[in-house]
């Protein structure tokens, strides 16, 4: 066994706390080798209820499970972790504008992030899941200036996953058949989920569908997954967003594998003429604990226009939280 890691979860209490915590615990996250002492954040009310997460985290005695901290304090909740989870969020409730929602969350990941700034570990790997994840993970890493930028993610995962299981469907094929699926954008309906690079058992992607399956179908499907879900179950997808957590995490502690590549939502450098800053769904390898973009694959005006339109909103949504960044 290895020496133990600390793993901050915020949310902790929430539908998709409930299930990724315990998958941290059993080792699903960083291996069965790699103990894990998990911090846990809640708001003050929701204390009571997390302590029964708590007990139940006991209870399954995982020989992976190091020790649990439980706080609604972020400044204990951060202090010395090795990754940051960040799942807590406001959710979007009747009559609120997207602008009031991005408010509510600026409340939220300003703090967050100056609480990581002053006590995480400086390669801290931070992952947003809570909504909206990408300008979430802005606000935040805007309010760390002493973080690497590159430390804050976020997850486009689910995306990318749903896109797999889609074309798996339709080419008749499994989910491991495939490679080099890409989420381009912000986690949103503007995301754009590209199979031109894709394979499927070795054959292109685009050579086993057709156009009109790929622009009527598939790309809005995976676009609409999320409210599909909310539509069908009365609550947002859980246990499929805290296995995509579970999945991001893997392949940034672990890396990539030889001739394939993940999505993440990662600071833009300014490829693929996106705009610098914003955090943007990339097609990724990563190697020791570092992410580098694709480059050099070619990119038809089909694509060029679904790729532009989501960084145009997400530049919107940057212009709407500069008043939040740290001065
Ligand atoms: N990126 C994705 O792919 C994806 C997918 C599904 C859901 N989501 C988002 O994930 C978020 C969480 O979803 P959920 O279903 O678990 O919601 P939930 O409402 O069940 O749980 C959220 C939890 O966060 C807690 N919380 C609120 N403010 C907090 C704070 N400041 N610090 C710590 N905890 C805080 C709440 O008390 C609650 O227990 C939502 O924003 C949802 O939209 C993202
Ligand atoms: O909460 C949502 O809007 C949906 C969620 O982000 C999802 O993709 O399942």
């Amino acid at each position: 066994m290895k020496a133990p890691v600390r793993v901050a979860v915020t949310g902790a209490a929430g539908q998709i706390g409930y299930a990724l915590l315990f998958r941290i615990a059993a080792g699903d996250m960083l291996g069965p080798d790699q103990p894990v002492i998990l911090h846990l954040l809640e708001i003050t009310p929701a204390l009571p209820s997390l302590q029964g997460v708590v007990m139940e985290l006991n209870d399954c005695a995982f020989p992976t499970l190091a020790g649990v901290v439980a706080t609604d304090d972020a400044n204990v909740a951060f202090k010395d972790v090795d990754y940051a989870l960040l799942v807590g969020a406001r959710p979007r409730g009747p009559g609120m504008e997207r602008k009031d929602l991005l408010e509510a969350n600026g409340a939220i990941f300003g703090p967050q992030g100056k609480a990581l700034n002053a006590h995480a570990k400086r390669d801290v790997k931070v992952l947003v899941v809570g909504n909206p994840a990408n300008t979430n993970a802005l606000i935040a890493q805007q309010n760390a200036p002493d973080l690497d930028p590159k430390c804050f993610t976020a997850m486009v995962r689910l995306d990318h996953n749903r896109a797999l299981s889609q074309l798996a469907e339709k080419t008749g094929s499994h989910t491991t058949d495939i490679k080099k699926m890409t989420i381009w954008g912000n986690h949103s309906s503007t995301q754009y989920p590209d199979i031109h690079h894709a394979t499927v058992n070795g054959k292109a992607a685009m050579s086993l569908i057709d156009q009109a399956w790929y622009e009527n179908d598939f790309i809005p499907t995976v676009q609409q997954r999320g409210a599909a879900i909310i539509k069908a179950r009365g609550a947002s997808s859980a246990a499929s967003a805290a296995s995509a957590a579970i999945d991001h995490m893997r392949y940034w502690a672990q890396g990539t594998t030889e001739g394939d590549w993940v999505s993440m939502g990662i600071p833009s450098d300014g490829s693929y003429g996106i705009a610098p800053g914003v955090i943007y769904g990339y097609p990724v390898t990563v190697k020791n604990g570092k992410y580098e973009i694709v480059q050099g694959l070619a990119i038809n005006d089909f694509s060029r226009a679904r790729m532009d339109a989501t960084d145009k909103e997400l530049r919107e949504e940057r212009a709407g939280v500069e008043h939040l960044f740290a001065k």
